[in-house]
């Protein structure tokens, strides 16, 4: 069975953009997900650090100094080996950049991490509505956040006539094109963009969240609305084909999650946040059918052609792409020779 990697999303932003309010609305939405928080704060005082400490899980704070300034992982690592240990038992951890962090380098130490137990979750830049242009002036690079960011937290919107706002994510969209762009008050985002929500146990022993259920912040429970899609086949897809839609995302498409038929040898679980790619391979469970389902989550998609395009990819024949599955195993996590040993064959 393939590990079950825990999402490490980055939320970046400039100062008081709203990261630490986006953060806390995460927290107290998060339907029983255990969430491990980073804070990259600075200075002596741990502002932020105070602000999360009420609901988080399990706190580990960076103490002094950027995060962006570590030489190597190696810092970052710690504290991710920290929180993904399995007596940890967190679900998906959220590092929150500093609000002069450059998120560049924050994803390049999480994509240069070497450690097993995580995935690259998603970068979410968050954006002050009624700073924007200001924010623009002194800060030229806020096009260069934007363009990597794998989702555009518009926020403060409540600051912003209406027509002022259309423009500015008219803006956005163009320093960014196809990144989806969300826009919200107070940080609202539906938790279910960076996680998965978990049934609650209703058996045995009391959850921590049954035990904090008063903690759960109820006003917050409106936020900003994204669309999905479901996508099932029962024949194999086109290796090549879903790489070119995987590699020309339609606009708006946030996450893919999932797992793929590519033929006639392992099952592919599929993960992407924005432009980043993963599958990983295992066996196909007994028992149950060898079929594609994926969940598409976005802002702003077209669901239709979203899949229209996705139905465009199942193979039509049953010859086997050698040459599309190399070009799409690029991705595999752990190219490792001897799991083609392990592969179920038909
Ligand atoms: N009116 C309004 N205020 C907001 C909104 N979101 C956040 N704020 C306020 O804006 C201020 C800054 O928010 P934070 O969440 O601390 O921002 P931050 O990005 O974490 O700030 P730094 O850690 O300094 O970079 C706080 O006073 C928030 O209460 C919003 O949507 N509307």
């Amino acid at each position: 069975m393939a590990r079950q990697r825990i999402p490490v999303v980055l939320v970046a932003g400039f100062l008081g953009s709203g990261k630490t309010t986006m953060l806390n609305h995460l927290l107290a939405n998060r339907q029983g997900a255990r969430v491990g928080v980073v804070v990259n704060d600075f200075g002596s005082v741990n502002i932020d650090a105070l602000a999360v400490s009420g609901q988080v899980d399990t706190m580990v704070s960076l103490g002094n100094g950027c995060l962006c300034c570590a030489v190597d992982a190696s810092g970052l690592d710690a504290m991710l080996g920290r929180l993904s240990s399995s007596e940890a038992g967190i679900d998906v951890i959220v590092v929150e950049a500093s609000g002069i962090a450059e998120p560049r380098d924050l994803l390049r130490l999480m994509i240069a991490s070497e450690n097993p137990d995580i995935r690259y979750g998603g970068l979410a830049e968050v954006v002050d509505a009624a700073e924007f242009e200001s924010t623009r002036e002194r800060h030229p690079e806020l096009a260069d956040h934007l363009r990597i960011a794998d989702l555009v937290v518009v926020n403060k919107a409540d600051r912003v006539p209406a027509e002022e706002l259309a423009k500015l994510t008219a803006t956005v969209e163009e320093f960014a094109p196809g990144v989806p762009v969300l826009v919200t008050d107070h940080g609202r985002v539906d938790p279910e963009l960076f996680f998965d929500p978990k049934p609650r146990e209703r058996y045995g022993q009391l959850t921590f969240d049954d035990l904090r259920e008063d903690d759960h912040d109820h006003s917050q429970h409106l936020h900003a609305a994204y669309e999905s899609v479901t996508f099932t086949a029962d024949r194999p897809l086109s290796p090549r084909r879903l790489l070119a839609f995987l590699e020309q995302r339609p606009p708006g498409l946030y996450r893919v999650k999932g797992h793929v038929d590519l033929g006639p040898r392992s099952r592919f679980g599929l993960h992407t946040v924005g432009a980043f790619i993963q599958l990983d391979r295992s066996a196909w469970p007994a028992g149950r059918p060898r079929r594609t389902e994926l969940v598409l989550i976005g802002a702003g998609l077209d669901t239709g052609d979203v899949t229209r395009r996705l139905t465009e990819c199942v193979a039509e024949d049953d010859e086997i792409d050698e040459r599309g599955l190399l070009r799409i195993l690029r991705y595999l996590d752990e190219p490792a020779p001897d799991q083609e040993e392990q592969s179920v064959e038909d």
